[in-house]
């Protein structure tokens, strides 16, 4: 896996500029795409003081607004805009990406209208790019700033995703390989629902035990979902799954927890950062009603951003469900 490599990023918010920054250090020519020409200024600077408030970064990024000067004769596609965006983005590249050029899905989601997810949409709009996703307990300041960080990079090609993972692993990245697409899909999608739930216990002063016991309960749930889409148990036990609720749903880095907390303590919602489960919530409790799957702590978390009940409603009625054996 030597040799030049070109890495193409698109999205120029936390996420994305950490991620071309990670290629960078990997050894690897980066360009990213932002849409917004002073993104794009800022970057080139070394600086992202919207979304990366505070981090001075190394020069090195070919930032540009220019969406086929990004993408030519590149050898490697990162996603990194919002997942209720990549449909949109997606379809920009038509016609303009080269076929058999990867694509790397590094949103964490659900679509909101339709359910897919974000491979199923890849697949859809470009079925020449083999899809793949990244995921993982990973800030995007951690990552800026070249912390130790662990993720996993997967496709339903063995072979692409460990490919990939070598490519993209450098002294504070490690990736880990998975064959287990829609496994590390979910982990890293649902796990922003229960980071909402868990911010929304500790914002409403319920307390510690409940805290652990909502994002355990919460992995039972995960792993439910999961099985119905066919996702490995053992994949949402690891970085996509288990890693990540453990990051998100206890840090107030989270946008995801801090939007739960404030929920909890009945701040305003308004104008608040990207928290990617509050559209997923939506979603993922409307699947699991069509397909009679027990998660009432994604049905909670979508009925109280719905208004439909209160977190304390919400209490009430988990903890009056039925009595049952832990493993049911
Ligand atoms: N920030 C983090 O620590 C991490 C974020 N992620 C995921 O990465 C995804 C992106 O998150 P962030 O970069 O943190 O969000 P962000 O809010 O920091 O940045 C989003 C970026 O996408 C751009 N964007 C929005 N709509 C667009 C469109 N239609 N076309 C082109 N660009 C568009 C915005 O201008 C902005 O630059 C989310 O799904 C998030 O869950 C995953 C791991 C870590
Ligand atoms: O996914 C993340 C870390 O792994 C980032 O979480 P938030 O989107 O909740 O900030």
């Amino acid at each position: 896996m030597s040799g030049h490599y070109t890495v193409t990023v698109l999205g120029g918010g936390a996420w994305g500029t950490a991620l071309a920054l990670a290629m960078l250090r990997s050894g690897h020519a980066v360009r990213l795409w932002a849409r917004d020409d002073e993104s794009v200024a800022a970057i080139s600077r070394g600086e992202n003081p919207r979304y990366l408030p505070g981090i001075a970064f190394e020069a090195g990024i070919d930032a540009t607004s220019d969406l086929d000067a990004a993408i030519r004769d590149t050898d490697c596609v990162l996603v990194v805009t919002p997942a209720q965006t990549l449909r949109s983005v997606l379809t920009g590249l038509k016609g303009r990406l080269a076929p058999e050029v990867p694509l790397v899905l590094c949103a964490k989601g659900i679509e909101r209208d339709t359910g897919r997810l974000l491979s199923d949409i890849a697949t859809e709009i470009l079925p020449d790019n083999p899809a793949a996703a990244l995921s993982g307990p990973s800030f995007a300041t951690d990552v800026a700033r070249g912390l130790p960080t662990a993720v996993v990079v997967a496709a339903r090609d063995e072979a692409l995703a460990a490919a990939l993972a070598i490519r993209f692993s450098g002294t504070t990245l490690r990736c880990y390989s998975s064959d287990d697409l829609t496994g590390v899909e979910l982990g890293g999608a649902l796990k922003n629902v229960f980071a909402i739930a868990a911010g929304a216990v500790s914002g409403a002063g319920l307390g510690a035990s409940a805290q652990a016991a909502l994002v355990t309960r919460g992995f039972v749930e995960l792993r439910r979902v999961g099985a119905a889409f066919g996702a490995r148990a053992e994949t949402l036990m690891g970085l996509s799954g288990l890693g990540d609720l453990m990051l998100t749903c206890s840090s107030t880095q989270s946008r995801n927890f801090a939007y739960g907390m404030a929920l909890g303590r009945h701040e305003d919602l308004a104008d608040r950062p990207l928290a990617e489960g509050v559209a997923t919530s939506g979603i993922a409790a409307r699947i699991a009603r069509e397909r009679d799957l027990d998660a009432p702590i994604i049905k909670a978390v979508a009925a109280i951003l719905d208004g439909a009940i209160t977190i304390n409603e919400a209490v009430t009625g988990l903890m009056s469900r039925p009595l049952k054996a832990e493993a049911d």
